[in-house]
């Protein structure tokens, strides 16, 4: 079956994942009619979202706080299934991918507040899904691991928040661990931030511990929001998911003004008009409301059918007043490219279909179609870096049972011309020798500005990870001076995407035992001696098998490709030559072995001049399919020589 939104996937997801039973105990439990909001005045509610490095704890700790607020029933301690990671994907890798909303009660001297708490994924991929939840909010809660203490995306959260103006809110997270160090790592915390140690908290997720505390500096340290009631209609746009019977559900803080069902609405992106057909909040799953009013966060549905009409960072308003949009989002930009095709050529139709679907609740995905004498009709999209690209096929073969073949991914590359720029991310349309010689001025390469945090007895193998990925510019300084704890150096360089979306991250891992941490940032482009390296077989260049590689690299590659080619394609009737070539230099070379085939088994004894007869014919056919140049590439060696 197929399924279009994160909510239907939910349900079609639920027999493997722990059902989740909402409390009866809370106001809002399920409720038939829809819930009156106008009593939530801004001075009750919270927005905040919880921001920290990958791993530190951030959807155990939101799954507490649902607990503690009677949002969810409690569950066991132990059990690791998050309650706001909701897709397979999530849940199996433990990552969060989507980030997603929930609002809870809270009652404090009696007065019942509504926190709308806003899940953020950690890893570097998502940087763009951090930054726009944290858009909602004001403020944030920055959590840190504390037995491993502050990593290279706590510095990037903690800046953007900053950035952004939120209250930070400091919590050491996972204290119930042997490792765990609060007192230094409250010291860390001070150095890097310059955060008081006095006004951080220290809790188990866990375990439950010390999350009371972190309730209670919610709503008394975070500043409510702000809006009129009577003000003109004006509502924040920041995030979308997509269902296949109500089209797109935006997600939106109200700013100023009430909204209802039945109301009329404008973008000020598009200047297209809808009406409300349904508006609610989650609780996390979907509560009706009455309406929605100033500081509120919520769902409606109005008839989108595209999700491309919900712009992220847009502003909403009444058609007929005019409002001052709100400052926007940059739009994700894709990073990596890769070509998606069906291991069954004919496939093609449903998988263009599946994939389209996907995009339709992964907004920061680029489409294009693509074909390939080798591997057939297929899609070019584009991703946020690898793992965003690991986690979208994992999601196509998950929830659309799709049998795919990726291949290598590339970055896109700026080709100026004497005449025009043009950016490259597939390596067929990239320039060849002659072309380059004759009307290329320069080839430019993506790069970032990456940041590694590291313990000082690693920073040898992490310099030298760096030199061997062409990394330039490289600084360090020491963190954590005069705190105590074991030396940590902060390494920043500047480094060509390409290197990153290859064997870097797993290299930095195994590298520094798991010690290191690694973020990045865009960095613009760099002027690059790059190439295309074709690979051939029987002398025939295969298209999909073509890379962008730098020259300083290219024995290394051409040698280590030819080498897996050889393993992988299936032996022909005849020897086949595997080489790969950049230009009219052939790099590498290996040599595929016939298969023979006993031509003579069938010749008892008999005369030798007869079997060599049959050899020779034998030999005569091989001359022939060799100067046909086929040679059988069954798709399916082809997923073999993708796969890592
Ligand atoms: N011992 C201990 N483990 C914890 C605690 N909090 C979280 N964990 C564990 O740490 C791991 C990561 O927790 P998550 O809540 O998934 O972390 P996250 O920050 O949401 O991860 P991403 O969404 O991928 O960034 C899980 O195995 C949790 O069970 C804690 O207080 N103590």
């Amino acid at each position: 079956m197929l399924v279009q939104c994160t909510r239907l996937c939910l349900q079609v997801l639920r027999p493997t994942a722990r059902s989740v039973t909402f409390s009866t105990s809370s106001r809002w439990s399920a409720a038939a009619k829809p819930v009156s909001m106008e009593d939530y005045t801004c001075d009750l509610i919270r927005n905040f979202s919880i921001i920290a490095h990958i791993d530190h704890g951030k959807s155990t700790l939101a799954d507490r706080l649902l607990e503690l607020t009677g949002t969810i029933k409690k569950k066991e301690v132990g059990k690791n299934e998050q309650v706001l990671d909701k897709l397979k994907v999530e849940r199996e890798r433990g990552i969060t991918v989507k980030a997603q909303t929930a609002s809870m009660i809270h009652t404090v001297d009696g007065r019942q507040h509504i926190l709308n708490l806003i899940d953020t994924p950690g890893h570097v991929d998502f940087a763009w899904e951090v930054s726009r939840s944290m858009a909602a909010c004001q403020g944030a809660l920055l959590l840190v691991d504390a037995s491993q203490g502050v990593q290279a995306q706590t510095i990037s959260v903690f800046h953007i928040a900053r950035e952004r103006g939120l209250k930070i809110i400091p919590v050491l997270n996972k204290i119930d661990l042997p490792a765990a160090q609060p007192e230094l790592l409250a010291a860390q915390m001070e150095s890097t931030f310059g955060i008081d140690p006095a006004e951080i908290i220290s809790i188990s997720a866990k375990t439950g511990k010390g999350v009371d505390a972190v309730l209670k500096a919610i709503v008394e340290r975070i500043p409510p929001p702000s809006g009129k009631t009577t003000g003109p209609l004006k509502a924040f746009l920041f995030d979308s998911l997509y269902d296949r019977y109500r089209g797109v559900i935006s997600l939106i803080a109200i700013q100023d003004g009430v909204l209802k069902k039945g109301d009329r609405i404008a973008s000020c992106h598009t200047r297209k008009k809808y009406e409300v057909t349904d508006i609610g909040i989650m609780h996390p799953e979907e509560i009706p409301v009455n309406g929605l009013y100033p500081g509120q966060v919520g769902f409606i549905a109005c008839n989108m059918k595209e999700s491309s009409e919900a712009h992220i960072g847009d502003t909403l308003h009444r058609p007929g007043t005019t409002v001052e949009p709100m400052p926007g989002f940059k739009p994700a930009k894709a990073m990596v490219y890769a070509g998606i095709f069906p291991v069954d050529t004919s496939d093609f139709p449903k998988l263009e279909e599946s994939i389209k679907r996907l995009a339709l609740t992964d907004r920061s995905v680029t489409i294009q179609r693509e074909s390939s004498t080798a591997l057939g009709q297929g899609c070019r999209l584009g991703f946020l870096g690898t793992l965003h690209m690991d986690v979208f096929r994992q999601r196509l073969e998950d929830e659309y049972d799709a049998n795919i073949i990726i291949t290598a991914p590339t970055v896109p590359y700026k080709i100026v011309y004497k005449d025009r720029e043009v950016y490259v991310s597939n390596p067929t349309e990239f320039p060849d020798a002659s072309e380059m010689a004759s009307k290329v001025i320069e080839v430019q390469e993506p790069v970032v500005k990456a940041s590694i945090i590291v313990p000082e007895d690693y920073f040898g193998d992490m310099m030298d990870l760096c030199y061997t990925h062409r990394a330039e510019e490289l600084e360090h300084r020491y963190l954590d001076a005069g705190t105590g704890t074991s030396a940590r150096i902060m390494l920043n360089c500047v480094v060509p995407l390409s290197e990153i979306v290859t064997d870097f991250f797993d290299q930095l891992k195994s590298r520094s035992s798991g010690f290191a941490s690694f973020d990045y940032e865009e960095g613009g482009y760099k002027a690059s001696d790059l190439a295309k390296m074709v690979f051939l077989l029987n002398g025939k260049p295969v298209d999909a098998l073509a890379l962008i590689v730098h020259r300083s690299h290219e024995d290394d590659i051409g040698r280590a490709w030819v080498k897996k080619l050889v393993k992988v394609i299936p032996r022909q009737m005849y020897e086949v030559p595997i080489q790969a070539a950049v230009g009219k230099k052939i790099i590498a070379r290996e040599t595929l072995s016939a298969y023979r085939a006993d031509v003579t088994a069938g010749l008892y004894g008999g005369h030798v001049e007869r079997k060599m007869k049959v050899l020779e014919r034998q030999k005569e056919g091989k001359a022939r399919m060799k100067r046909m140049g086929t040679v059988d590439l069954p798709q399916e060696a082809f997923f073999e020589i993708m796969k890592k």
